[in-house]
């Protein structure tokens, strides 16, 4: 099958993008990774798929499959470099949008600097919605919230780590650390990522705090691995600083592939996200129908 596709990344974040305005493609699990990898494939973190809204009022729909061919609720860099492809193909002459995802409605704004904003909507805490599991351990007081000890069997590893949890639509795991540079994301990533606390895995980051206003951020994302940049993963190290009383109400996350600015006023209320995103390059692909 032949597809056409739009290379692009978010703070080097990278996606493969895909276009069903005008019909499906009806990939496979097996096809979506074959895109994704980076040896047979285009190469990608995840493959965002692009799609009419589903009601008058609501400009998109929005798709996200992680590099493993599974697909999940929420892409924070994809949702960036999602509103620059539908401006830059005409495919909207809006500058910001409303659209459709399996976490809800966000709404993309292009900023005139080239940036996007975007109203990632609220971060959810209850333990069923992340989803969570505590399995009979109690959470650990941590400054003004909360956070889950992880040690369990066949991970002794993670004997002394103990994370916050937030939804921003997919699941996190907060893990502070005193350096990103030397922290264990290699080994400690993929152990907290399968853990059984988090029935449909985890994203798992690893946040150093410089001040009340500036961070330090890896990801060892749910179904690919550790990336450059996690949109959702800034919202909701952020949100989880913020909590803990770490951290003011804007701050400055530094990530390996570049800075996100994340705004958030408190439970109950969105969480604002802006960043870079860029189109790389166009292309076509002979992607295999039996994989
Ligand atoms: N790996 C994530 C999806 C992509 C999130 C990330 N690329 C972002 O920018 O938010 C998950 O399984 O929930």
């Amino acid at each position: 099958m032949q597809i056409r596709f739009t290379k692009m990344q978010g703070a080097g974040n990278d996606f493969v993008v895909l276009d069903e305005t005008a019909g499906r493609l009806n990939l496979s699990p097996a096809q979506y990774r074959y895109l994704a990898d980076r040896h047979f494939g285009v190469g990608a973190d995840q493959i965002l798929t692009v799609r009419p809204g589903p009601a008058p009022d609501i400009d998109f729909e929005y798709v996200i499959h992680n590099a493993d061919g599974g697909e999940v609720e929420q892409c924070g860099n994809g949702s960036r470099c999602f509103a620059r492809y539908v401006r830059d193909k005409g495919l909207t002459t809006k500058d910001a949008i409303r659209v459709h995802t399996r976490a809800g409605l966000i709404e993309p704004v292009l900023q005139a600097d080239g940036r996007v904003t975007v109203d990632m909507g609220a971060p959810v805490f209850e333990l069923a919605d992340i989803p969570f599991d505590p399995q009979g351990v109690a959470p650990r007081a941590q400054g003004s919230w909360q956070v889950w000890p992880l040690a369990a069997a066949g991970r002794e590893a993670l004997q002394d780590a103990a994370v916050a949890v937030v939804s921003m639509g997919n699941p996190h795991a907060v893990l502070l650390v005193d350096d990103v540079q030397t922290a264990p994301v290699a080994s400690w990533g993929p152990l907290i990522e399968s853990h059984p606390r988090f029935p449909r895995r985890v994203n798992a980051g690893f946040l150093q705090v410089l001040s009340r206003s500036e961070v330090r951020l890896r990801v060892y994302e749910r179904g690919t691995g550790e990336t450059l940049a996690c949109g959702t993963g800034a919202c909701a190290a952020v949100v989880a600083g913020i909590r803990l009383g770490l951290l003011d109400a804007r701050v400055e996350v530094h990530t390996r592939g570049g800075q996100l600015t994340i705004e958030w006023a408190g439970v109950g209320q969105p969480v604002r996200m802006t960043g870079p995103a860029v189109t790389v390059f166009e292309g076509q692909i002979d992607v295999p129908d039996a994989l």
